[in-house]
Parts: C-alpha cells; sequence; structure tokens
C-alpha cells in the first residue's frame, strides 16, 4: 500500500483531474483483469489493445486512478493523471511501489540470439558454488528463492518489481536477467540499470517483429546504451560477426572505456574443447593464464558460453581460478542437449534449437557421437518469424540422415502450412517424413530408432506445453519419449 504521491514520477505527469490531495494506492496493473479496489490502472497501447478500451472496466473493479498517455476524460468519475510516456512513468511506478529494491542488487543482463538462457543457468549455478546468493528471471524459470514457471523470457516490468524484492527478502545479492529483444524493443525492463551486460551473439530470429536484422541488433545493442549502470562491464562475446560490430560502436560512442569491455571468444577469454567424454573436457586460455577443466556440460556449442560465462564472472570480481573450479561442477541447463532416453544402442536428445544457427550448432555437437542414423526431429513456432523455416529445413537437410516434420507451437498458424515452409529448404536431399502430430511423429522416431543411432529433439527443449490457438496443452518431449520408451519395453517383455 502506497500514496499515489510517493509512486508517481512529477517529471513524467502532464496533468491530473479529479485529484483532490493525495489518495491511497492498493496495488497497481495494466491488466483490467486484474484490477481489484484499491488498485491504480495503468492504460497504456500495446500491439493489440489499447488499454484505454478497458477503464471503465478498471474503474467498475474498484481502481480507484487511472494512468494514461492519451488526453483526459473529463465525464470519468475517477481521479486522472496523464503522463508524457507511459512506458517509463509505469516502470518508475513499478519500482518505487516496491520501494526500489534494484538499488541493492546487482544486475546482470544477458541479451543475444543464442545461449542466454545457458550463460544465465550456468552463471546461476557458478555463483551459487562461490557461495554467492544469486536469482535468475529467463526462458527456463523465474528463481527468486522459489522456482516459478516462466511467462516470457523477460515478463514486463510489473512482474519484475515484485520479484526483486523478493530477491531483497530472501538476501540474494545478484539477479541474473535474460533481456530478449522485444524486452528491450518495448523497454519493458525501464528503468533498471545492470552492471554487467552480456552479448552472446546474433543471427537470425525474430524479424517478423523486428523486419529486418539491422532492427534486431539495434534493440540488442540497447541493452548497453540504455541498460548499463555507470561503471557497468560489458562482455562481448565474438562468436558471431555482430559482436565486433558491438565493441567497435560502443567504443566509437563513448558508451564504455576499452578497460570495462571484456572481450571473448577469441580474444580475450578462448575455450577450446579437449575431449568429448562425453562431458566436454575444456581448455580456457586467459591473458593471465590456461586453465584445463574437464566439466559435466555437453554439447559443443556450451564451450562457447562457458566463455561468455567465465567473462561475467570476471567482471563480478572473482579470480580465474576460482572460476576454473566453480566450472567442474556444472551440469547442463534442462532442454539443452539433454539426453532423455536410450533405446538398445540408440541416444535420443531433446535441445531447444529453434533457430537456423541453434539447429545447426546443436546438430554439430552430435556428430562426433553418431556410429548409425543422424535423425532430426522438429517444427517451427507458429506465429513467428517465417522466414527461419526453409533455413531450419536446410541445415536439418544438410546435418542429418533423416528428418521428421511435425508440430512445435503452430499458435494461429496452420501446422501444414507450417510444414510446407521448412520443406522449401530441404531440397530433396535426404528423406523424410511429415508427421503433424507431435506425439505421433515421436513414437515414430523412437520405434524406427536403430543401434548406433541419435535422434535428436528440437525446438521445445524445457517446454512442458504445446500452444494451438491460444490455449496451452500439457506436452514434455521427455516425458513422451520415457512413455514411448516404456510402452515399448512392455510390449516387448
Ligand atoms: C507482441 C508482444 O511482445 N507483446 C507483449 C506486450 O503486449 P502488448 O503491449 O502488445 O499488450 P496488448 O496485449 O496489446 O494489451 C495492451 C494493454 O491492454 C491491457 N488489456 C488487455 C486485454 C484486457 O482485457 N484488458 C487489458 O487491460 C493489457 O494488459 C496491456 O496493458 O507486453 C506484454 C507485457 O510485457 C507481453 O506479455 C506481451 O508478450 C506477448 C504475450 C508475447 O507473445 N511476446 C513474445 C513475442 C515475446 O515477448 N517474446 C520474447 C522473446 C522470446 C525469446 O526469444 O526468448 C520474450 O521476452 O519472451
Ligand atoms: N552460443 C551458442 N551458439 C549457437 N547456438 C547456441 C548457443 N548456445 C545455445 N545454442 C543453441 O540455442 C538453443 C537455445 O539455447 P539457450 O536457451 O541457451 O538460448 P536463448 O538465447 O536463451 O534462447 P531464447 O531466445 O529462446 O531465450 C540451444 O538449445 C542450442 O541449440
Ligand atoms: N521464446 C521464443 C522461443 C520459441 C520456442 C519455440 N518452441 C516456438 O514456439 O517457436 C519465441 O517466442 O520465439
Ligand atoms: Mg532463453
Amino acid at each position: 500500500m502506497k500514496r499515489l504521491s510517493e509512486i508517481l514520477p512529477m517529471h513524467e505527469v502532464l496533468e491530473v483531474f479529479n485529484f483532490e490531495g493525495d489518495l491511497i494506492v492498493k496495488g497497481i496493473t495494466d491488466d483490467s483483469r486484474k484490477v481489484e479496489p484499491g488498485f491504480l490502472f495503468i492504460a497504456r497501447r500495446g500491439y493489440t489493445f489499447d488499454g484505454d478500451a478497458f477503464i471503465g472496466d478498471a474503474i467498475r473493479k474498484g481502481a480507484v486512478a487511472i494512468l494514461r498517455e492519451s488526453p483526459l476524460a473529463k465525464d470519468l468519475p475517477c481521479p486522472q493523471v496523464r503522463v508524457k510516456n507511459i512506458r517509463k512513468a509505469l516502470g518508475e511506478i513499478a519500482l518505487n511501489f516496491y520501494e526500489r529494491p534494484e538499488k541493492e542488487l546487482i544486475l546482470i543482463g544477458i541479451t543475444g540470439t543464442n545461449g542466454k538462457s545457458s550463460t544465465s543457468f550456468f552463471l546461476k549455478s557458478l555463483l551459487e558454488r562461490l557461495n554467492q546468493r544469486a536469482g535468475y528471471i529467463g526462458t527456463l524459470f523465474y528463481e527468486i528463492g522459489e522456482r516459478i514457471p516462466a511467462k516470457e523470457t523477460t515478463p514486463s516490468i510489473l512482474e519484475i518489481a515484485p520479484l526483486l524484492k523478493r530477491a531483497l527478502l530472501e538476501q540474494l545479492k545478484y539477479v541474473i536477467m535474460e533481456t530478449s529483444s522485444h524486452a528491450l524493443d518495448q523497454d519493458r525492463i525501464y528503468p533498471l540499470k545492470f552492471q554487467v551486460l552480456a552479448f552472446t551473439n546474433l543471427s537470425r530470429d525474430h524479424l517478423d517483429y523486428h523486419k529486418d536484422i539491422e532492427a534486431y541488433f539495434s534493440a540488442k545493442k540497447k541493452l548497453f546504451t540504455d541498460y548499463s549502470k555507470n561503471g557497468a562491464k560489458a562482455i562481448i562475446s565474438l562468436e558471431t560477426d555482430y559482436g565486433k560490430v558491438l565493441y567497435n560502436e560502443l567504443i566509437k560512442m563513448g558508451y564504455f572505456k576499452r578497460e570495462d569491455i571484456f572481450l571473448v571468444n577469441d580474444e580475450g577469454v578462448r575455450v577450446k574443447i579437449l575431449e568429448r567424454t562425453p562431458g566436454l573436457k575444456l581448455k580456457i586460455e586467459t591473458p593471465r593464464g590456461i586453465y584445463e577443466v574437464v566439466t559435466h556440460l555437453f554439447g559443443d556449442y556450451q564451450a562457447k558460453n562457458v566463455a561468455t560465462l567465465w567473462g561475467c564472472a570476471l567482471a563480478l570480481g572473482f579470480k580465474d581460478e576460482e572460476i576454473a573450479h566453480a566450472l567442474e561442477g556444472l551440469t547442463n541447463p534442462p532442454g539443452r542437449l539433454e539426453l532423455c532416453g536410450k533405446k538398445r544402442g540408440a541416444f535420443i536428445f531433446v535441445d531447444y534449437a529453434h533457430t537456423p544457427d541453434a539447429l545447426e550448432n546443436a546438430l554439430k555437437s552430435l556428430l562426433p557421437f553418431k556410429r548409425g542414423r543422424l535423425i532430426t526431429l522438429f517444427g517451427c513456432g507458429g506465429n513467428r518469424d517465417p522466414g527461419k523455416r526453409p533455413l531450419m529445413g536446410k541445415v536439418a537437410g544438410t546435418l542429418s540422415d533423416l528428418v521428421i516434420l511435425t508440430s512445435d507451437n503452430p499458435r494461429y498458424e496452420d501446422p501444414l502450412k507450417i510444414i510446407e515452409d521448412i520443406k522449401t529448404g530441404l531440397n530433396g536431399t535426404k528423406p523424410y517424413f511429415c508427421i503433424p502430430d507431435r506425439r505421433s511423429a515421436l513414437e515414430v522416431a523412437v520405434k524406427s530408432l536403430r543401434e548406433g543411432d541419435i535422434l535428436l529433439i528440437a525446438g521445445k527443449g524445457h517446454e512442458t506445453y504445446q500452444e494451438i490457438e491460444g490455449k496451452r496443452y500439457p506436452f514434455s518431449d521427455q516425458e513422451e519419449v520415457k512413455k514411448i520408451l516404456e510402452e515399448l519395453e512392455k510390449n516387448a517383455g
């Protein structure tokens, strides 16, 4: 509960109406469906709806004041405040309501096309192995003390603010946040400031939203230009050319001094794979020394994420030796080249590859273990960048021996149309089946496995649902594989 005057950022206020003295606000929301008596309703325009349309509804549910960007309606019974920028006002209000918890935390922001969740997950584990208390907000889940399911990769500040408050109550020192390009573009994280910021890589994704790769890159760049704290450290991975571009631009524009940027992957921290046991045995070269570490990590692409992780840990003040030691205990995040079953000499992996680059990296990680066929089962999400579909088809066709095309999260699109889009990239180079029902596709794939084969089930990783026409149905690749294997075993026995 707060007084409105305590939480309103006065520099954003343009005019007020029907406002006598002050008033008490019991909660804040920008969703009329969540309004309770005593709440401040923040009416904002989105991509689908205009919050103004729900003001009447919010008042009926007991909203005591309305915050808006549009002209005030003098016929409304409720106090109204008009602000210059609703996004910015919303961010300030959310953090003020929870008493600016971010000021007492060290925030680490990680962006890039692939590897955000992996690097964040590793960093949280690493910090914990170094006896530090850390939280995480990202695709896998939100874990601030307790673990709760994630909605978006980077949720609204209205969700982040209470999580940060909770972080203080849990006596956490660090909060690691994945910052997606959508969130950066929409300023969902305004006005947070990060102490450590990392860029993993950039490749094709989300062009349905950003339209072209330059706009997508600009959104990622915003983390460094708009959301860095004074004296912040940046970790830039050079695994894609965009790393160097980002580095040059940040220096040229004066956002960072050279000494505050840690370059990793082929400059600064370099990580080489010495052996796959199958856990990665890594050689880490830094300007100060060379370290050999035997890890439990699986998947060659994780070596690149380890370099970014190392850079983050250095930026937080840890020493190479401590980092090397803590690295030994890390394990893969759920759904990232997760071994989810075995069938008489054949191995089944689940991976969250949902971009062409990720699929290529996941398949290349499995190639060294191939004794028979490499079979790839995947689909592409509906209402997401259709341009990546044929490219993923091409990667799968090039690197696997058999491809099984199925549905991912079709959302509001026709699954058959999505499969057709992927098929155009296959080029008829490799045999393939189209089985739109994912459960049936998994069954065919698992049943077809022969000694020495590897099956990669890509696209959904840790997800525990399948989204069809706005509804999320329980579905887990891992659980389905388990059931199919049990059934096969029962029938065999
Ligand atoms: C296109 C997009 O990014 N939309 C996000 C955006 O919604 P929006 O601003 O367009 O909102 P809207 O649905 O038009 O509604 C406008 C306003 O009306 C309100 N409203 C609406 C209906 C109603 O009955 N009453 C009501 O008050 C809404 O609460 C909102 O305040 O802001 C919301 C709050 O932050 C997000 O939940 C929402 O994510 C949608 C669900 C989404 O699917 N986003 C995806 C694309 C996304 O963000 N993905 C990224 C990257 C994934 C990755 O690569 O990892 C992520 O961070 O997850
Ligand atoms: N550094 C990397 N380079 C290329 N591909 C990678 C890299 N790291 C992970 N991948 C691939 O991307 C997939 C997703 O990895 P991860 O969840 O860590 O990325 P993310 O950036 O968090 O993705 P999202 O945008 O969905 O949140 C992995 O399953 C793997 O196939
Ligand atoms: N957060 C990403 C992940 C997509 C995962 C894939 N399973 C899909 O549904 O496309 C997105 O929203 O684009
Ligand atoms: Mg992620």
